[in-house]
């Protein structure tokens, strides 16, 4: 028997564009076989699957060359309805892959149309819910899940009809790490169980704890590498894939190409003038429970504060409460000395500019240079300033050349970007981003991070406060001097990250996992006095000599 899944010579050019997305790619999955697929952002990651689930070329259009075949035969022949049956994809999206207005209804939506008997339909959708931890979730309207709940609910959906090829387009970026470990059980377990499994994950280090054999490594719509992950690791660069720390080290004096050391962050001040207060706040929805309760806590000048915690903690709601966007059901928030109730949307977004965690919820202009204009024309600053505002904006999130892009004809990650863009280009003097690197490779993320903590700690002071929700620990531990855990709609730790992140019972309350940076920080930090970012560490370890290692 050949292989189920095999693409010869594959390239697609989209219609919009000049050069191919992919190019000349070639490969083949046996059945029952795992593997990891990454690259950088735009490589074509998406598009390849978009052409293995028929997506392409039905939804999108362009010019399609070279040869696939899934199980033997040529899927472009088959209807939709058998194409899905045989493989099930999870869409980087979530929000473009829920159809149902209630969380049952959209896991049970492909079982439904496959004509399965209602009984046989409940105890399915059961079984999936309960292997990802969301049973409690089923009678909840899909609108009003969080991001990292969507995410579950569209990978339960996928899950339940168990298609012999699964095609996963990065699964966890929004998950919390220990609902990223209980999806990567569920995927070990697809794996046994002789489901095909392609893994498309920025997360190599997670991902590869599902245990796949084997990774594929895009560039720029190439397949530059494909082989077993220690071999992977022999030739990555550790500065454009996120890899074990192990990896870092062994690579580190090898390196020809140091990464750029990044400003220097210092440590957060208590008593630095407050720029957004919560005081004894909670909140709830409609006439439902609260989701946060007592939140009393200060955002002040100079602070990069990472928000963590459990999907469904209250993270993007207490940032929505900051911009007004809610307002408290008990207490009061302050921002700029004034409470939100006396102000309005707009008049606290010349304060903070805020990044929404989906792109599809901020997209709108035909290009993406109008996207990014928007807001510095809004506020009614001048054609010439606008320009430059747009041009620098650009520059920062690496998106200069994709100016004249719709951003709909963008990756996901050059989607996010554009969000970013268009919050930078406002010049804003508190930057609160929800998510803004979940999607994005490693090097871009570091980059992206650099020039936002630039804007703080640069010497130009040209933002006061930085403030992240992530559920990347190496992100938090690299680029926040200041960490809240939400868990339950509470503040349960305030601090420096040193201090948080070793507190057992924060990292059991949070859901938070530790990586291989933050043990090997936790390890050094008798010495080291703080925690450090991956190049840092190595350099540090390095300076006090291979003998103490
Ligand atoms: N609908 C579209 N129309 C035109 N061009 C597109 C479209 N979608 C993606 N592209 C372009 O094709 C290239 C590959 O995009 P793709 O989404 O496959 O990348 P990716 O590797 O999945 O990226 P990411 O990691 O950011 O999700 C990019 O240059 C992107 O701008
Ligand atoms: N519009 C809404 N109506 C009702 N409940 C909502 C609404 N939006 C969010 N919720 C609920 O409020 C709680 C907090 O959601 P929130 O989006 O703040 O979580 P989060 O910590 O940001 O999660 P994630 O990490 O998954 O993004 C969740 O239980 C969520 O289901």
């Amino acid at each position: 028997m050949g292989p189920i899944l095999e693409v010869r010579e594959l390239t697609f050019r989209y219609a919009a564009r000049p050069q191919p997305a992919i190019r000349d790619l070639s490969f083949a999955l046996e059945e029952g076989e795992m593997a990891l697929m990454a690259g950088p952002s735009g490589c074509g990651k998406s598009t390849l699957l978009r052409a293995l689930n028929g997506l392409i070329p039905r939804s999108y259009k362009g010019e399609l060359r070279g040869t696939i075949r899934i199980g033997g035969h040529d899927p472009r022949a088959w209807p939709m309805a058998r194409l899905s049956q045989q493989v099930g994809t999870l869409l980087q999206d979530p929000e473009r892959q829920i159809v149902a207005a209630d969380v049952l209804h959209d896991v049970a939506f492909g079982l439904e149309n496959l004509g399965w008997p209602r009984a046989k339909i409940l105890e399915r959708v059961e079984e999936v819910l309960h292997a990802l931890g969301i049973a409690h979730l089923r009678d909840r309207p899909t609108f009003q899940l969080s991001g990292g709940e969507k995410q579950r609910v569209a990978l339960a959906g996928v899950l339940a009809m168990a298609p012999r090829i699964l095609l996963l387009d990065e699964p966890l970026a929004s998950l919390d790490p220990q609902s990223a470990q209980e999806a990567l059980a569920v995927f070990r377990q697809l794996h046994r169980e002789g489901h095909t499994i392609l893994l498309v994950e920025h997360r190599v280090e997670d991902a590869l704890q599902a245990g796949p054999r084997r990774v594929l490594y895009l560039e720029d719509g190439r397949l530059v590498f494909d082989g077993d992950p220690e071999s992977f690791f022999e030739r990555v660069d550790p500065t454009a894939v996120k890899v074990p720390f192990r990896v870092w080290l062994q690579r580190w004096s090898a390196l020809t190409r140091r990464p750029t050391p990044g400003v220097e962050i210092p440590p957060a001040s208590p008593t630095a003038p407050p720029l957004v207060v919560f005081e004894d706040v909670s909140f709830g929805y409609g006439d439902g429970p609260d989701v946060l309760r007592g939140i009393q806590a200060e955002i002040r000048k100079g602070d990069s504060l990472a928000i963590l915690g459990p999907n469904g903690a209250g993270k993007t709601t207490l940032l929505k409460l900051a911009m007004g966007l809610l307002k408290p059901r008990r207490g009061r928030v302050w921002v700029g000395g004034k409470e939100t109730r006396a102000q309005t949307v707009a008049s606290i977004a010349r304060t903070i500019g805020y990044v929404f965690q989906s792109p599809s919820h901020m997209l709108f202009a035909p290009t993406v240079w109008e996207e990014v204009a928007f807001g510095p024309r809004n506020l009614g600053r001048p054609p010439h300033q606008v320009e430059a505002d747009v041009r620098w904006a650009l520059e920062q999130v690496g998106l200069l050349d994709q100016a004249r892009s719709s951003p709909w004809a963008l990756s996901f990650g050059q989607q996010k970007r554009v969000t970013i863009a268009s919050v930078l280009s406002m010049r804003s003097r508190i930057l609160v981003m929800d998510e803004p690197t979940a999607g994005q490779d490693y090097q871009t993320c570091m980059r992206l991070m650099n020039a936002i903590a630039e804007l703080v700690f640069g010497t130009a002071q040209a933002a006061d406060a930085l403030v992240f929700i992530t559920h990347d620990l190496d992100l938090a531990l690299s680029f926040a001097n200041r960490i809240w855990v939400m868990a339950d709609g509470q503040l349960i730790a305030d601090g420096p990250p040193e201090a948080v992140l070793s507190d057992p019972e924060v990292m059991r309350r949070g859901r938070l996992v530790p990586t291989s940076l933050l043990e090997a920080n936790r390890q050094y930090l008798p010495r080291t006095g703080r925690f450090m970012r991956a190049e840092r560490l190595c350099a540090w370890l390095q300076g006090v000599g291979s003998d103490s290692l």
